[in-house]
């Protein structure tokens, strides 16, 4: 059986920390179009914030996934499909690689392991909260991305690879490579994407685009555009 992501093209990332665009609510979000949401932001989320974003994002049938950034924010709710936990391969801080996840393991009672799944990420905004936070060294070439991504793939058996340059659109040769270099993982890419223009050209070389502060920045239509941009990409791709 496939993973859900597989069959994703886009997702929608909820900070718990940030407020929507205008009057907007949680329903317009989840009617985006968008794929698949995921919960999490690197700083400032609590327990109490994601569950108000899962209790008004249940029952609109978009898959919810929560993005724990440490072990203390992570809400046990049923109405979750999922949880995607990072871990970040270019961290300067095995903290940031195995040690706050060995602590969960430690702390949690009852772990749901069929709803535990990991993302590989590949830190590369030095900008970002969650570059700062887990000293990432986000000075590497493409082939060093692509590198990363294989080992990922190859030695450490990620399902998801993510090339996270949150805040700002990435190098699009270094995503690039990062997709070349993976044969059955699926590639994620987030980072400073505001239009269809964007999502399309970054849905070129990902196998799903998430999206995150153009909901909180621009709102729900300007989040549409995206899913357009990187379906539209990605029917291009089928076609050729
Ligand atoms: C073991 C558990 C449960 C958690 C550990 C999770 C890890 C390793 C987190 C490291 C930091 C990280 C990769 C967080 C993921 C979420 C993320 C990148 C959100 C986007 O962050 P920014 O856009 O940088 O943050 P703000 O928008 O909050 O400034
Ligand atoms: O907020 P943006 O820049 O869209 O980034 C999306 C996501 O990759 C953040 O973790
Ligand atoms: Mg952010």
């Amino acid at each position: 059986m496939s993973a859900p992501w597989e069959e994703w093209d886009h997702i929608l990332k909820i900070d718990p920390d940030k407020e929507l665009y205008g009057d907007e609510t949680f329903a317009d979000a989840c009617k985006t179009g968008t794929d698949a949401i995921e919960i999490g932001g690197t700083l400032d989320v609590t327990s109490e914030k994601a569950t108000r974003v899962i209790e008004a994002c249940k029952e609109h049938g978009v898959p919810l996934y929560q993005e724990p950034s440490n072990p203390a924010v992570v809400v046990d709710d049923e109405a979750l499909d999922g949880y995607l936990i990072p871990t970040v391969f270019n961290a300067d801080d095995p903290f940031w690689i195995t040690g706050a996840h060995k602590e969960w393991v430690r702390i949690a009672d009852d772990l749901d392991w069929d709803r535990t799944h990991t993302e590989a990420y590949i830190v590369l905004n030095p900008d970002a909260s969650a570059a700062e936070l887990t000293g990432a060294d986000c000075d590497l070439t493409p082939e060093e991305v692509g590198a990363y991504a294989r080992v990922a793939e190859k030695m450490f058996g990620q399902d998801i690879v993510y090339v996270e340059y949150s805040g700002t659109l990435g190098d699009r040769e270094t995503v690039k490579a990062a997709h070349d270099a993976l044969e059955e993982s699926t590639l994620f890419y987030g980072g400073g994407i505001h239009d269809y223009d964007d999502a399309h050209a970054m849905g070129k070389v990902a196998d799903a685009v998430v999206v995150g502060d153009l909901l909180h920045d621009e709102g729900a239509d300007a989040v549409c555009e995206t899913v357009e941009g990187v379906k539209d990409a990605h029917a291009e791709l089928a076609d050729a």
